[in-house]
């Protein structure tokens, strides 16, 4: 999940529409001044801008409609509510219009599609959903996209490309009012493609409304943010929005990626929207029209196969290590056919891409492979050093640790689950927050240490991070592996309230070059909790 201490940004676009055309969109009545032109529409009354509507929600925290003083003194010039943000607002001395709607968040896609002038349906929107591969496969695709002649926009976890100047993310998915004026200027800075990461948040709660999309991807589905959806079905039914024909913002045509249960059955719900393509990358299954063969992984990394797209056999190759990868890469293959771009010019542009701290490599000419990885849960943690193992014939280490302020259960499990699967664990530290560092990773190596000593990695315990990462520097040999997972793409560590700048790969560049100068021994560092 993004930094939550991102704050959303509108970009900087003027939308067409008046209060009239977002009257319209909501089907509601106004008081006679809805000639005025909206300049934005915000739901966090602290963003509002002179001119703009604001969105008072009734949200699991707080209703909207309490902060509406505020946006009107920031100059708002109508409120969007429901009957109960109504009744707050009786309190409030305000001559704003008042638009009440029983469910405003289901309107709000419109409402902002309309006042930007609906910029996604004069663009190709492609919107990528799963549990993991979203941003890997969205990159992978712009790659694809750009070596094929179009102008892509990206939007997705990591960052927002507007033209070419990236902006850091505050969400995966923005929520509809910005995600309207990131289309609308896409379309004025010349794009002509949109691909974005679509979330199961952003389709539960309606944040992708009013967008018109061309071709949706799934990548696959297992556990996650059941805290939000509650139920597994529940989960998979917020993806299938994206496919399914009675849903508003079904994709024309679909490529789906079947290798799990999930995806063969959200092929048949695609299947009843639109043109489906169908890919599996696990080999167990030749009934889909797009499969990988001759798949070879190199220690350095990379790893090459042959992506079979029906009659044509088209050569990859992918800087990216991981198997995992490799169906990412049929997805972004199969959107990339879906919009026209030839696959094998869609599989060269891919052999270059690197995506900010997923399984992105740190090349310093060292004779080992040092990855950097979002893993920051336990299955993906799992996933990461199995697909790393079967890359190497070398020896596996990994630097870990846990958030603080976040789920705790998870620590122990992360723990045993690299002691597991690696062959040297280092436990240091990684946003603690507002907890004591100590401990966090004190729960990690509780788990670490209850996997048996028979099948147990060497356990160590370092801190700082950046002693971490030099620890298990030192300790790489020719063709071994050094994983430094949880932080991915991030550039801070947010310790207390205060965010220290830290990037893993920079951590990881330095230690690989402190290599050839004197630095501490690897017995300095940390301290050995094996036994
Ligand atoms: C669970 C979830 O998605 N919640 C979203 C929901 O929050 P909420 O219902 O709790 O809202 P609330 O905090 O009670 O506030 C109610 C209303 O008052 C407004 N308000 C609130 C406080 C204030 O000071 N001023 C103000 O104006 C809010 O903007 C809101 O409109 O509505 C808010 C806007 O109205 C969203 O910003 C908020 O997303 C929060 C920030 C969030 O962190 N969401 C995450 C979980 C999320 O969506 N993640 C997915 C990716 C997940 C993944 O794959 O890892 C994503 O697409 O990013
Ligand atoms: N197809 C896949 N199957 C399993 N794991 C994957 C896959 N693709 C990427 N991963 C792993 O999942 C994690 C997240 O990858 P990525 O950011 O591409 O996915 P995402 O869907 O955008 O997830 P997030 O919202 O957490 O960023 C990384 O640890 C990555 O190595």
């Amino acid at each position: 999940m993004p930094s939550s201490s991102l704050r959303p940004q509108r970009p900087p676009v003027t939308p067409i529409g008046t209060l009239a055309d977002a009257i319209g969109a909501i089907a509601g009545g106004g008081d006679g001044r809805s000639d005025v032109a909206v300049t934005g529409i915000e739901l966090r009354a602290q963003d509002v801008r002179p001119g703009d509507l604001f969105a008072a929600l009734p949200g699991a925290r707080a209703h909207g409609a309490r902060f509406a003083g505020d946006a009107v003194s920031r100059g708002a010039v109508a409120v969007l509510t429901d009957p109960e943000g109504a009744d707050i607002l009786a309190d409030l001395a305000t001559d704003v219009v008042v638009l009440v709607h029983p469910r405003p968040r289901s309107v709000l896609g419109s409402v902002s599609a309309t006042v930007y002038g609906d910029p996604s349906a004069s663009m190709t929107v492609v919107g990528i959903t799963g549990t993991s591969g979203k941003t890997t496969t969205s990159y992978l695709v712009e790659a694809a996209l750009r070596a094929g002649g179009r102008t892509p926009g990206l939007i997705g976890t990591v960052e927002t490309r507007i033209g070419t100047d990236p902006v850091p993310s505050a969400l995966t998915t923005p929520e509809a009012p910005h995600l309207h004026a990131m289309f609308a200027a896409m379309l004025e800075q010349g794009c002509d493609t949109v691909v974005m990461e679509v979330s199961s948040h952003a389709l539960s709660l309606g944040r992708v409304d009013g967008t018109h999309f061309a071709v949706g991807a799934f990548t696959n589905l297992s556990q996650d943010h059941l805290d939000f959806h509650h139920t597994f079905e529940d989960y998979f039914a917020a993806k299938a929005r994206l496919f399914a024909a009675e849903s508003a913002v079904h994709a024309a045509e679909s490529v789906v990626c079947v290798d799990d249960e999930w995806g063969r059955r959200m092929a048949d719900i695609a299947g009843g929207a639109g043109p489906v393509t169908t890919v599996s990358a696990d080999g167990s299954r030749d009934d889909t029209a797009v499969v990988a063969r001759n798949w070879q992984a190199r220690a350095d990394g990379t790893q090459t196969f042959d992506a079979v797209i029906g009659d044509r056999v088209v050569r990859a190759q992918l800087r990216l290590p991981g198997r995992y990868n490799v169906a990412n890469a049929l997805v972004a293959t199969a959107v990339a056919a879906r919009v026209g771009i030839d696959p094998q010019v869609a599989a060269d542009a891919m052999s270059t891409v690197d995506v900010p701290g997923r399984m992105q490599r740190v090349d310093r000419g060292q004779p080992f492979l040092a990855v950097v990885d979002y893993a920051h849960k336990p299955a993906a943690l799992e996933v990461a050093l199995d697909t790393l193992r079967r890359q190497s014939t070398g020896r596996v280490a990994v630097v870990v640790g846990a958030g603080g302020d976040r789920d705790a259960e998870k620590r122990p499990v992360m723990g045993a689950v690299s002691a597991a699967a690696a062959d040297l664990v280092v436990v240091t530290d990684d946003n603690p927050r507002s907890e004591d560092p100590a401990s966090i990773r004190a729960a990690i190596l509780e788990g670490a240490t209850s996997v048996p000593p028979a099948d147990r990695a060497q356990v160590v315990e370092v801190s700082p991070r950046a002693d971490a990462v030099t620890y298990a520097v030192r300790w790489a040999r020719p063709g071994d592996v050094v994983l430094v997972a949880g932080k991915g793409h991030e550039v801070g560590q947010k310790v207390g309230d205060v965010v220290h700048p830290f990037d893993d790969r920079e951590a990881l560049a330095l230690a690989i070059d402190g290599l050839a100068t004197v630095g501490p021994s690897i017995d300095e560092l940390g301290e050995d909790r094996t036994s």
